[in-house]
């Protein structure tokens, strides 16, 4: 493998500029350093940060291919400046044993652009109703470390309560997609004046955060770890503030999708599906809390709900379209114009609820690691002052729904390191 000589970057955006050379999968050294052999990169008035972690990702492989394979999405990950990603496990079949998760597990191997790190399901098929054999994945070649019913919400208290327990013995963590069955039947957009206008039937506030207080109960007496998956509104902020001060460090964490940082329920005017996602877009006011939540920490981390769709599952009428939009691609010129252009966060910032949070909450060893010499070089860099157009034919997925389409947005990834290793440069692979 080549020695890689990042010249002139800002490392976290502080201090003077430095190079950067990268050699046998570390950081070899960082300062004023000439190294002949090395492949220059010029990263003048560029900002290095350690590689992004996305804890919440649809690769969509086995079973809808047609919108996504482990490599299509692994080559949006590397390029959007990820080096580990986690797969959600509603693929088709379900990722609710240890074949299916080290066939993700290999495969992203294969594809070696991001590690990939398949999700578990908390139940069988995602039926709620029975426990998955967490212990046989968690102790798969696949080594699973999260376990989620993502899509659906794993809604029976006791089943919830019993995948908490189990989850202390084996050292993982549960994230829920909070989300109260009972009071979304039907539901198309976020319960409030907009749906009313607009005839959609209610998604209420209330239909989140309730699961979200239940659980943080629940994981309080189980002494769990509980990860609470795309947080959407105001009142969940609250309750999570309430749960983290009353649990003490460690216990719960949080993600935000870029969407919900970015996107209210005004877009849904066009009746474009393309707007409709699980949990909703809801208000502006939500979306304020959302971003102040992040830059205070009581939400966690950035993770995309990167969620692909076919054409004809997007281009239909609003009741029938699927849920979800993709964000691998999109998530740092998002967190750029949210949390970095608003000043809610600096470029520590960005790599804290990126990188380096998400990596803590999965427990991986090798990912979010301070920008050091003998680090691992799991890397990103990001031209902070560039900007670009989105296109989503343009984009490595398969599937095209992006919400962002035609949008100018700040903050460009211009280069991805995995282990040393080049995966992406300027929107391309390798
Ligand atoms: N977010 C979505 O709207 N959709 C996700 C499921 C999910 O994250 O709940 C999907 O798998 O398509
Ligand atoms: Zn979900
Ligand atoms: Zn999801």
């Amino acid at each position: 493998m080549t020695a890689v000589l990042i010249k002139g970057a800002r490392i976290y955006g502080e201090g003077d500029p430095v190079d950067v050379l990268v050699s046998d999968g570390v950081i070899a050294e960082i300062g004023s350093v000439e190294a002949p052999d090395a492949e220059v990169i010029d990263a003048t008035g560029q900002v290095l940060l350690p590689g992004f972690v996305d804890l919440h990702t649809h690769l969509r492989e086995p079973g809808r291919e047609d919108t996504e394979t482990i490599e299509t999405g692994s080559a949006a990950a590397a390029i959007g400046g990820y080096t580990a990603v986690f797969a959600m496990a509603n693929t088709d079949p379900v990722a609710d044993n240890a074949v299916i998760v080290e066939h993700v597990w290999r495969r992203g191997r294969e594809a070696g652009l991001v590690d990939v790190y398949p999700v578990g399901a908390v139940t069988v098929g995602l039926k709620g109703e029975k426990l998955a054999e967490l212990g046989t994945m968690a102790k798969s070649a696949a080594n699973v470390r999260m376990f989620s019913d993502d899509g659906h919400c794993v809604a029976d208290p006791l089943i919830m309560r019993r995948a908490l327990e189990y989850s202390t013995a084996l050292g993982v963590v549960v994230a829920q997609h909070a989300e109260e069955p009972r009071l979304t039947v039907g539901a198309q957009a976020n319960e409030g004046v907009q749906a009313s206008r607009l005839g959609y039937a209610g998604w209420p506030a209330s239909a989140e955060e309730s699961i979200v207080a239940r659980d943080c109960i629940l994981a309080k007496h189980a002494g769990a770890r509980l990860h609470i998956c795309h947080v959407s509104t105001a009142g969940t902020v609250d309750v999570l503030r309430w749960a983290k001060d009353r649990h003490g460090p460690g216990l719960i964490s949080a993600e935000v999708t870029p969407h919900h940082l970015l996107l209210t329920d005004d877009r849904l005017e066009t009746y474009d599906p393309v707007n409709k996602v699980n949990p909703p877009l809801r208000t502006a006011r939500d979306a304020t809390r959302l971003r102040a939540a992040l830059a205070e920490g009581v939400i966690d981390c950035v993770a995309t709900d990167h969620a692909p769709h076919a054409v004809q599952d997007k281009d239909c009428e609003w009741a029938v379209a699927r849920p979800g939009m993709l964000g691998l691609q999109t998530a740092l010129s998002v967190v750029t114009e949210t949390m970095v252009r608003t000043g809610l966060l600096d470029w520590r910032g960005v790599a804290r609820v990126m990188s380096e949070r998400p990596a803590e909450i999965a427990g991986l060893a090798d990912q979010g690691r301070p920008v050091e010499a003998g680090e691992p070089a799991n890397l990103v860099l990001v031209d902070p002052d560039a900007e670009w157009t989105v296109r989503g034919a343009e984009l490595a997925s398969v599937a095209e729904n992006t919400p962002y389409e035609g949008m100018r947005l700040p903050g460009v990834v211009t280069l991805t390191l995995l282990r040393g290793r080049v995966t992406a440069r300027e929107g391309k692979i390798g």
